[in-house]
């Protein structure tokens, strides 16, 4: 009897002892902009060749400008993009480059192509790539030293993790989310809640949950100390997987195989923690991290220690205040864990026949090229744009300040990205993170709004 977590570990041990670090075989490795060019470097010093070329796929996102998307005025942007570009090109590897219909933010991508898949170890150089998880895959992001290794040898040392069961039970509310539960556990367990632990989320709301839903809770697993979360594959995933560009020719065989990754028994689990989400409300933060959360119905919380006060002091906010009170400026809808097709589909429903409220600019950022394409011929684009929104290229954009989309000093953003701290979506920017759905409301009501009162059905 044994987790999932350990079926795909064990399948994939080439060498070391249990206990010690042990070395693994990766089945993919997605590569991006920001933390491949001194891999590369690397290699080229050594004289090596990528050993996988055809396990190691890229795409260009962090840096890319979603205005002008062939324009890249910043030196280091520019640099980096090349450089991609040409380290693709030298070690015959395929990259979804600026222009290309299948490039955009690297976890929504993999999962896109059916490139994620049941089964796999994924890496990337990205936290965020336990996104990938959300498969049944085991995904989890890597430092560029660790980059340059598995492009040389497709595999990589690691120590294995505990195991943290996590059960989401109950019927979710009302135009409440996925995000809001990866929100509402962080808030409660805190950001260290998964540190040392490879989390499993799994109970019926998560069987009734889209793939989308469940890449948005893995992806927020870094936000609570875990390096790699999943979801084991079921009938969602398969149809999720089939058909898509680097999907198994034979899903029957592939179904067959891949049904073997489940826990066997909750009481495998090392741990685990039950989140009922019957009665969870939608969820904001208020802070300087992601556990600094509370739901919109609350006030603001007390300061209880150091860290309150100087996330306080920051964010130009007070205990007591409503979730309606913040000065909202901006919104940001996008990012690997909300700029998929169904986050943009729910947001423009709560944009329909409506305008932005006067004090608000509202970007929309498309996670992929595929995504924008989708949401401009279903008219959901439109909607956005009717609404007042800019209606962008595909990249991270505002979620994080290494591109042009950079929120202005003391402004305040509702955003469906991932992470709220300080000078994230740019020096002295305010992050509040929220749903999709959240968001594209507070958008035109001017501020944050109960949405689980709201007659919208998304
Ligand atoms: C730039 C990259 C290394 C970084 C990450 O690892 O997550 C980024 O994607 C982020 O979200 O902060
Ligand atoms: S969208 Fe944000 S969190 Fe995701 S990879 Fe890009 S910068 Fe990182």
């Amino acid at each position: 009897m044994t987790t999932m977590f350990d079926k795909l570990w064990q399948d994939h041990v080439i060498a070391g002892e249990p206990g010690d670090p042990q070395l693994l075989y990766i089945d993919l490795q997605l590569i991006h902009e920001v933390t491949s060019p001194q891999a590369f470097e690397g290699l080229r010093i050594n004289h090596r060749k990528v050993r996988r070329p055809d396990l190691t796929f890229g795409t260009m996102d962090h840096d890319v400008p979603t205005e002008n998307i062939f324009n890249i005025q910043d030196t280091i942007a520019k640099a980096q993009i090349d450089t991609l570009k040409k380290n693709c090109q030298e070690f015959g590897i395929t990259l979804a480059k600026i222009g290309d219909s299948r490039q955009g933010i690297v976890h929504v991508v993999g999962p896109e192509r059916g490139l994620t898949q049941p089964g796999k170890t994924i890496v990337c150089g990205d936290s965020h790539t336990s996104t990938h998880g959300a498969f049944g895959a085991l995904a989890f992001g890597i430092g560029t030293s660790e980059v340059e290794h598995v492009l040389a040898t497709q595999t990589i040392w690691q120590t294995k993790p505990k195991t943290l069961g996590v059960k989401v039970t109950g019927q979710l509310p009302h135009n409440v989310f996925a995000k809001d539960i990866i929100m509402g556990i962080i808030g409660k367990y805190g950001v260290a809640v998964g540190q040392g632990y490879a989390m499993e989320f799994y109970g019926p709301t998560i069987d009734a949950m889209s793939m989308e839903g469940r890449m948005t809770i893995c992806n927020m697993c870094i936000e609570g100390g875990s390096k790699t979360g999943m979801v084991a594959p079921d009938a969602t995933t398969y149809d999720y997987v089939a058909g898509r560009e680097y999907a198994p020719k034979d899903m029957a065989k592939a179904i067959e195989y891949w049904q073997k990754y489940k826990t066997d028994s909750e009481a495998d689990f090392d741990k685990v923690i039950e989140f009922d989400v019957s009665t969870l409300a939608p969820m904001i933060t208020w802070g300087t991290n992601p556990g600094m959360a509370t739901s919109v119905r609350s006030t603001l919380p007390e300061i209880a220690d150091e860290d309150d006060k100087k996330a306080y002091q920051y964010i130009g906010l007070h205990p007591g205040m409503t979730a309606e009170e913040i000065p909202l400026d901006y919104v940001f809808i996008g990012s690997c864990t909300n700029g998929r097709y169904e986050d943009l589909k729910t947001a423009a429903a709560f944009m329909k026949g409506k305008h932005i409220a006067p004090n608000i600019t509202a970007w929309v950022v498309p996670g992929s090229r595929a995504v924008r394409n989708r949401c401009m011929e279903e008219g959901i684009a439109q909607t956005f744009i009717d609404a007042g929104c800019e209606w962008r290229e595909p990249g991270c954009s505002a979620c994080l300040a290494m591109n042009p989309d950079k929120i202005p000093a003391g402004k305040h953003c509702a955003s469906t990205s991932n992470r709220n701290f300080e000078g994230r979506q740019g020096a002295g920017a305010r992050t509040h993170l929220a749903s999709p759905a959240m968001v594209a409301a507070a958008a035109v009501a001017g501020h944050f709004v109960d949405i689980s009162k709201q007659a919208i059905n998304a």
